[in-house]
């Protein structure tokens, strides 16, 4: 049965098939989209929810990143009243003991991607992975689950030849088996390997496990 949700001012005709995507970062959500295309789904359908959630501070690395997606989904099924998905990108630097990490979106805000390459341009080691912290609630209440993905590379000069697509870091990162930065690449290349793609590869083999076979409440599957 269809129905008319009212989601923080917004409306959206949505069924038992729906999980909403709650982000205020318009760009995710077109990539989040085009993945889910592809990766055929059905019957869910994903909802755009446009809030900026409020994102927990913390240590850096792999908890740290848990524990800042997990808050986010427990706000936002709060808020949402449904099945929400939500997720957290960090970008971290192995010879800055994982800086920026999850405070990534602050870096580019203060010093951009030209000051994100000087931090590293004098160094010997200038690999960098990207992660996201995928994190879907059945609704409120419900233990959020965590699907992790991640992609390796390096950081480089913003140049003209990044090629202006993308957005974020993507003119600095340059994937791993790859000469370009993921800005140079087209959306379809970059969700053959993007971080963001690969949790949601998790994410949609969850969905469709057998059932019967599902995990027990409360378990998180932070792979
Ligand atoms: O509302 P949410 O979903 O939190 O959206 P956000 O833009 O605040 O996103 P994050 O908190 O996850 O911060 C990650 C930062 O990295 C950027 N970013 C996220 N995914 C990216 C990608 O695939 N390529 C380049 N930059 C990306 C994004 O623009 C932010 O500046
Ligand atoms: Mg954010």
């Amino acid at each position: 049965m269809a129905l008319t949700f009212f989601v923080e001012g917004l409306s959206c005709r949505v069924d038992e098939r729906c999980i909403f995507f709650v982000t205020g970062n318009a760009r995710k959500e077109v990539e989040v989209n085009a993945i889910l295309r592809e990766a055929n789904i059905a019957p869910f359908r994903v909802v755009h929810v446009d809030i900026d959630l409020p994102e927990l501070q913390g240590p850096l690395g792999d908890r740290g990143a848990l524990d800042i997606a997990r808050a986010k989904c427990l706000e936002a099924s709060e808020r949402v009243g449904a099945a929400v998905l939500v997720e957290d990108t960090s970008l971290s630097f192995p010879a800055l003991g994982g800086l920026p990490g999850p405070y990534i979106k602050w870096f580019i805000d203060a010093i951009g991607n030209d000051g994100l390459w000087r931090l590293l341009e004098t160094s010997d080691d200038r690999s960098a992975f990207c992660q996201c912290t995928l994190c879907y609630s059945s609704g409120p209440g419900a233990e959020p689950l965590l699907f992790v993905g991640r992609t390796d590379g390096a950081i480089v000069p913003p140049h003209a030849s990044s090629g202006g697509g993308g957005f974020g870091w993507d003119a600095i990162f340059v994937p791993d088996g790859h000469e370009v930065p993921f800005a140079a690449l087209s959306l379809k290349e970059k969700n053959a390997i993007s971080h963001r793609a690969r949790a949601l590869e998790k994410f949609v083999a969850h969905c469709k496990r057998p059932l019967g076979l599902s995990e027990p409440p409360g378990r998180a599957e932070d792979a």
